[in-house]
């Protein structure tokens, strides 16, 4: 199937009203499509099932899902971003709604005061900004994966949740074979005119909340300081964006069972949501006067399928006539993403807040935020 086909049958897939998602995963060439056949609506049950999961914020239900083995698999082998010019919509207004501005800025205030009147040491606070696009829905999807290639792009659309798009940097959970990943992300900086030590204090402080958060609720599960690897801090492109990111791997103690544990244990982190989690969860609830949704919350394929080709140069070669099957899990944040309508989407975007914010800083944080999905509108 070549590109045009495959973007085709991706509207097509939308138009038919069942439950679909494409998607490629970061730094990969292949862009999957899996259909549902039914109409049905799935939730997952305890992680050890194989398909895509795509999970709100709040947690209360239990996940969406799309069962591999009731779905329709499409592989496009390879995305040529040369075949496809970037399409754009015209009329796209920067934000000049005074009145967004004004309550976001207020809302942040109101989180510094209650971090200094109480133990809340962090909350991450966001909004939603409407844009009308005039082109289609796999045409954003399309060129976000011509302009981010390192990130994880996906379009789903499903009959609860209408159609969701993204390219997010942040890993929530990776899996291969035995082997698992995670990452603290957060501090972010213009990718413009920036150099390495223009990190300032309040992002470091930011960023090691995250880190030190996944750490210990690792350890809560059992996972000792020694059986985890954890990286350097360091600087790490997302679009036109920098951010502070560190590694932290181990490796699974009981098997598939403990993809659920590992992360129900970590979302929300506090890159999307604050220490203390409770605190920072029910300031968000009580403040932020909207439904975050699906953004913030996480998703990506869980134990599917994966075909690993053996190298052709391989010396056994009876081994060159097999592939091996995998099922790895990458599990995504829901950051940089918008929810399409016809004619409409919501941009959703936030953003960390210490005792050290400044909360037109954070205003403008959002704004450059927006940037990444707007390049694709
Ligand atoms: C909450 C978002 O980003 C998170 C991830 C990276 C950097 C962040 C920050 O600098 O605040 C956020 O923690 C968002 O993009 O909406």
């Amino acid at each position: 199937m070549n590109s045009k086909d495959f973007f085709n049958l991706a509207q097509e897939s939308l138009d038919a009203g069942k439950a679909m998602v494409s998607f490629r995963l970061p730094g990969k060439e292949a862009v999957q499509l899996l259909l549902q056949t039914s109409k049905d609506s799935f939730r997952i049950k305890d992680f050890s099932e194989n398909g895509f999961v795509f999970s709100p914020f709040n947690t209360e239900n239990n996940p969406l899902f799309i069962p591999e083995n009731e779905s329709i698999k499409t592989v496009l082998p390879f995305f040529d971003s040369s075949k496809f010019q970037l399409n754009s919509s015209e009329g796209l207004s920067e934000n000049l709604d005074s009145k967004a501005k004004l309550a976001h800025i207020s809302l942040v205030k109101l989180g510094i005061e209650t971090i200094n009147k109480t133990t809340l040491q962090k909350v991450v606070l966001s909004r939603k900004e409407l844009q009308k696009p005039t082109i289609s829905a796999s045409e954003i999807f399309r060129n976000l994966l011509s302009l981010y290639p390192n990130a994880f792009v996906y379009i789903w659309f499903h009959p609860e949740t209408g159609v969701w798009i993204g390219a997010t940097p942040e890993t929530l959970l990776k899996t291969e074979r035995t082997k698992f990943s995670t990452m603290a992300l957060a501090g972010t900086r213009k990718l413009q005119d920036f150099s390495e030590n223009d990190w300032t204090n309040k992002e470091i402080v930011e960023q090691k909340i995250v880190t030190d958060s996944i750490i210990s609720k690792l350890k809560e599960l059992g996972y000792s300081s020694e059986s985890l690897k954890v990286s350097e801090t360091y600087t790490s492109e997302a679009g036109s964006l920098l951010h502070l990111r560190t590694d932290i791997s181990g490796t699974i103690n009981n098997g598939s069972a403990e993809i659920g544990a590992i992360i129900k244990a970590l979302h929300p982190t506090p890159a999307i949501c604050g220490l203390p989690t409770d605190k920072a969860y029910s300031f968000i609830i009580e403040h932020e006067k909207y439904d975050r949704e699906f953004y913030s919350g996480y998703l990506g394929p869980l134990n599917m399928t994966t075909e690993i080709k053996r190298s052709s140069r391989t010396r056994n070669q009876e081994n060159q006539a097999y592939s091996s099957i995998r099922k790895d899990s990458y599990i995504f944040v829901n950051l940089r993403c918008l929810k399409y309508k016809k004619g409409e989407v919501a941009i959703y975007v936030g953003g960390g807040i210490t005792k050290d914010s400044e909360a037109s800083a954070e205003w403008e944080e959002t704004v450059n935020k927006t940037r990444t999905m707007k390049a694709a509108l």
